[in-house]
């Protein structure tokens, strides 16, 4: 078993997520600590100003300097991590055109923390032609073996979703004997979850994030705008199929004749309801739905989704996960498998027509 600190910066743009894990890249031997620093105002306004650019674009360099900091300056505090599992920033993601750019160089994070780095996880994954995303789904096959084993999940299907900036699901299969086996994983980009909410909130009201979902409990959802946001031709498309932050921000104006309440109503029943629409790609019904991510503390969302979903809707803790730090440990899980160079995705999570080994390893002191 390793001991890694897998470290993730999501599409919310809050801030960064660090968490230590014991496995060997299969099986979680146990987790450990987790730890958080958040982005000030004015780095968060730097991050938002860049989403979209590429790699070439003149404000990266700052933006990367900013994610190499922030994340070396974490991971002082876990000294005890044998690997770093390097997520980045996402600011731009479009796998059938340009690609996908995270921010952030795992070769200056080696340098600056004297751990080797694994990053740069998706770019392999979408040159051999899959979606680069979503790259959790193998982890919440991991987490779904492992709850089953401390007698906290039955072995049967359940479904992880995950509510942060853009929503995920991933359909596992337990009994299955690996991740990558056929029939073990089927995931997908639901649609957007949290960002088009905190948008609207720092828009109209300078606030973060509508707290606990209390503005959105408060208004009522506009039919017309849910309607015409479900007819995008983005629903018909079968999984896998991943989203970039922003793809639907055409969605915004339409909110602007609605008032705060009943625009902040709408995009929770547009995160809920993408949920639902995308349900009939899923092999068969799951037993329940364990939600993470930071949607799961809006109560607006987690009704909705109850109410659309035939079957239990809970947050993760139910079996004992930690629902704010799924992803940072499944960037730890992952950068162990890269090193063991097992598969990290396949066709079943990102459409890659192989299960793919993607990522870069970085060491202290070496290139490259
Ligand atoms: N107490 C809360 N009440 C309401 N919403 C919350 C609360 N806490 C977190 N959130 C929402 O969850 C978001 C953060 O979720 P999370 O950290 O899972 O996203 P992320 O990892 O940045 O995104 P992604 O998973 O898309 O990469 C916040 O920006 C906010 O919208
Ligand atoms: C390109 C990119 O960074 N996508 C993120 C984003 O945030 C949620 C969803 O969209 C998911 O596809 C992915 O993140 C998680 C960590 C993943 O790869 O599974």
């Amino acid at each position: 078993m390793i001991r890694a600190l897998g470290m993730m910066s999501g599409t919310s743009l809050d801030g960064v997520d660090a968490a230590l894990i014991d496995t060997d890249g299969v099986r979680i031997g146990g987790f450990g600590r987790s730890g958080f620093r958040a982005y000030g105002d004015n780095e968060s306004a730097i991050l938002h100003d860049a989403l979209g650019s590429w790699r070439d674009a003149p404000a990266v360099p700052e933006v990367a300097r900013l994610i190499e900091a922030s994340h070396a300056d974490l991971a002082t505090d876990f000294p005890e991590a044998e690997l770093i599992g390097f997520h980045g920033q996402t600011l731009a993601h479009d796998p059938r055109g340009r690609g996908t750019h995270q921010a952030g160089d795992g070769f200056r994070l080696a340098a600056a923390t004297g751990r080797p780095v694994v990053w740069d996880f998706r770019s392999e994954d979408v040159r051999r032609g899959g979606e680069g995303a979503p790259l959790v789904p193998f982890f919440h096959w991991a987490c779904a073996e492992w709850a089953v084993g401390q007698g906290a999940l039955p072995p049967a299907p359940v479904a992880f979703l995950n509510l942060g900036g853009v929503g995920n699901i991933s359909w596992v299969d337990p009994s299955a004997t690996a991740p990558e086996a056929p029939g073990a994983c089927l995931a997908f980009d639901t649609g957007p979850a949290n960002a088009p909410l905190n948008d609207l909130m720092r828009r109209r009201r300078r606030q973060a994030r509508d707290e606990g979902g209390a503005l959105a409990t408060s208004g009522q959802a506009n039919a017309q705008v849910l309607a015409d946001f479900l007819s995008n031709p983005w629903f018909d498309r079968p999984a896998p199929k991943s989203l970039d932050r922003d793809q639907f921000a055409d969605l915004l104006p339409s909110l602007d004749r609605l008032g705060d309440a009943d625009a902040a109503a709408t995009l929770v029943a547009v995160a809920a309801s993408s949920v639902a629409k995308g349900w009939r790609w899923l092999p068969a019904p799951p037993s329940q739905v364990l939600i993470c991510g930071g949607g799961r503390r809006n109560a607006a969302l987690m009704a909705a989704l109850s109410a659309h979903l035939d079957v239990p809707v809970q947050p993760v803790e139910e079996i004992g996960l930690d629902g704010d730090m799924l992803e940072a440990q499944a960037f730890g899980w992952l950068a162990v498998r890269v090193m063991r160079g097992l598969p990290i995705s396949g066709p079943t999570t990102t459409g890659v027509p192989q299960p793919v080994c993607g990522g870069r390893i970085s060491h202290p002191r070496k290139n490259g």
